[in-house]
C-alpha cells in the first residue's frame, strides 16, 4: 500500500438501484488518515443527463458537478480518466461490458453473478492476467467484518466442517410486480439460483472451503428448481441444491451442503427492499456445523453482522457439561458496508506495478460457484437464451 492516501476514482457503468446503494456508500465521509479514498469522476446511463443530475441529487453524489455524465458506456470506457469502473447492468450484460473494459485496460468491480456461466468468467480473468489489471466479482459479503472473523478467526477453531445449511430467500418477486421486471424478465437473466442462489452457495463455500483446504473438491450431487407461478419462460424460484465434498485421493465423502433460494418465500415484499433485508427472521439463514461447533448466521446472508457459536468440545461446556453459546457481534462500520469490497480493490489498484501479470481476486471462488451453478441449473433444467450464455 502506497504511504500517501490513495482516492480511487470510480466510473459507473450504469445508474442501476444498486449502484445507488453502493456510490453513496464508498463516498462515506472517512478519517483524514485513511489510506483510501473514493470519488465518483463518471457514470455512462441509456437515461437523459436531467435523469442524471436527478439521480445525483437523489443520491446526495458529493462533488456532482464535476462528474462527467457519457450515454455511450463504450465512450466512457474509452476516454473517461478513472481507476475502476463498477458494472451493475443485468447480468447478461457483465459478460459483454466487462471483456470491453479489460481489453482497454481497465481495472473492474463487476456485479454478482459475475456472469452467467464459468465459461464467461474464465475467459475474463485469462484476458485480465493478459492484459495486468485488477478484475474481481462483487460478491461484497465476502468482504464485511462478520465473513472476515469467520475466516479467520472461527473456521480454524471449529474443526472440521461437516454440514451447511444455506438460504438466501427474500420476496423480491410479488403478485404485483411487472413481467418486465429484470426479477422475471428472462432476457435479462431473471431466476432465484443467479440473482440470489449466488449469495447461499457463497456460504456454502466458505463453509466447505473457507480455510483453503485444496485436498478436496465439492460438486453438485442434485438440483431441483420450481418456476414462479403464471409467470411465462419458467423462471426459477424455489430453488435446492445439494453439494457433496470429497477427498480428491480417496474420494471419501468429507462434507453436505444443502443450499436453498426463493424470491417469492417467505413474507411480502411490501415495505422498503432495504428495510425488509433488515427484518429479523426467527431461523438463521445459515448453519456451519462442524466438529467442535457449529455457527449460526440470522437473516439477511447478504449483510451478516453476528455470529452464534455454539461450542461443544469439551474445554466449552458449562458445568453441567451442556453446550455453550458465543454470540459475536461483528457489525458493519458505517452505510451498507456494501464499500468493504471497493477498499479491496482499491488498495490491489494502488499497488499496482507497470507491466506486472493482472489479478482477479477470489478468482477461484467465484469460479467455484459459477461452476457450481452451471452443473445446478444443468440438473434443475434452468434454461436461458442460447445468447445469455454464450462467449
Ligand atoms: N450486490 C448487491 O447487493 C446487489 C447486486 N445486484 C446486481 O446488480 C445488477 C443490477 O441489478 P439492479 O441494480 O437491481 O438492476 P436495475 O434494473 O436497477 O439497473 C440495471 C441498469 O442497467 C442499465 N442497463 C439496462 N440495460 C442496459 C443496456 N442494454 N445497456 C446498458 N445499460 C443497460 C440501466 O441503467 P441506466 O438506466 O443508467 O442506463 C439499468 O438501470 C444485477 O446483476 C444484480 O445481480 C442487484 C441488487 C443488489
Ligand atoms: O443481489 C441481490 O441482493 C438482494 C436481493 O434481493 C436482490 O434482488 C439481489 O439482486
Amino acid at each position: 500500500m502506497a504511504s500517501e492516501p490513495f482516492t480511487c476514482r470510480w466510473a459507473a457503468l450504469s445508474l442501476s438501484s444498486i449502484a445507488s446503494v453502493f456510490i453513496p456508500d464508498i463516498q462515506l465521509p472517512r478519517e483524514a488518515s485513511e489510506a483510501i479514498k473514493h470519488e465518483l469522476v463518471a457514470v455512462s446511463t441509456t437515461g437523459s443527463d436531467a435523469r442524471a443530475r436527478d439521480w445525483f441529487k437523489e443520491n446526495n453524489i458529493t462533488n456532482a458537478e464535476a462528474v462527467k455524465v457519457y450515454h455511450d458506456w463504450q465512450e466512457m470506457l474509452e476516454k473517461a480518466d478513472f481507476d475502476v469502473v463498477y458494472i451493475s447492468t443485468p447480468h447478461p450484460l457483465h459478460y459483454s461490458h466487462a471483456r470491453q473494459a479489460l481489453e482497454r485496460k481497465r481495472h473492474v468491480l463487476v456485479e454478482k453473478p459475475a456472469t452467467m456461466n464459468a465459461a464467461q468468467y474464465e475467459r475474463l480473468a485469462e484476458l485480465a492476467r493478459k492484459q495486468g489489471v485488477v478484475l474481481m466479482e462483487a460478491m461484497w459479503t465476502r468482504y464485511v467484518p462478520a465473513t472476515r472473523y469467520l475466516q479467520e478467526e472461527l473456521l480454524p477453531r471449529i474443526g472440521e466442517v461437516r454440514r451447511v445449511y444455506a438460504d438466501f430467500s427474500f420476496p423480491i418477486v410479488s403478485p404485483e410486480l411487472p413481467h418486465t421486471s429484470r426479477f422475471l424478465d428472462k432476457a435479462a437473466g431473471a431466476g432465484s439460483l443467479l440473482d440470489q442462489g449466488v449469495y447461499a452457495l457463497t456460504w456454502a463455500d466458505l463453509g466447505l472451503h473457507g480455510c483453503n483446504n485444496t485436498s478436496a473438491v465439492t460438486e453438485v450431487v442434485h438440483a431441483n428448481t420450481m418456476s414462479v407461478p403464471a409467470v411465462l419462460g419458467e423462471v426459477d424460484d424455489i430453488d435446492t441444491v445439494v453439494l457433496s465434498k470429497k477427498d480428491r485421493q480417496s474420494a471419501a465423502q468429507q462434507a453436505v451442503a444443502i443450499v436453498t433460494t426463493s424470491m417469492t418465500l417467505p413474507g411480502s415484499s411490501k415495505p422498503s427492499f432495504y428495510q425488509r433485508l433488515q427484518a429479523s427472521k426467527s431461523a438463521p439463514s445459515v448453519r456451519i456445523e462442524a466438529t467442535k461447533a457449529s455457527v449460526a448466521i440470522p437473516f439477511p446472508p447478504i449483510r451478516p453482522q453476528e455470529l452464534h457459536v455454539q461450542w461443544y468440545d469439551a474445554e466449552h461446556l458449562d458445568k453441567d457439561g451442556i453446550e455453550t453459546e458465543e454470540v459475536i457481534q461483528k457489525p458493519v462500520e458505517r452505510g451498507w458496508g456494501i464499500w468493504y469490497q471497493a477498499d479491496v480493490i482499491a488498495a490491489k489498484v494502488a499497488q499496482r506495478r507497470p507491466g506486472s501479470e493482472g489479478e482477479v481476486i477470489g478468482c477461484e471462488e467465484s469460479l467455484r460457484i459459477l461452476r457450481w451453478m452451471d452443473e445446478a441449473r444443468k440438473q434443475a433444467g434452468i434454461r436461458y437464451g442460447v445468447e445469455l450464455d454464450q462467449l
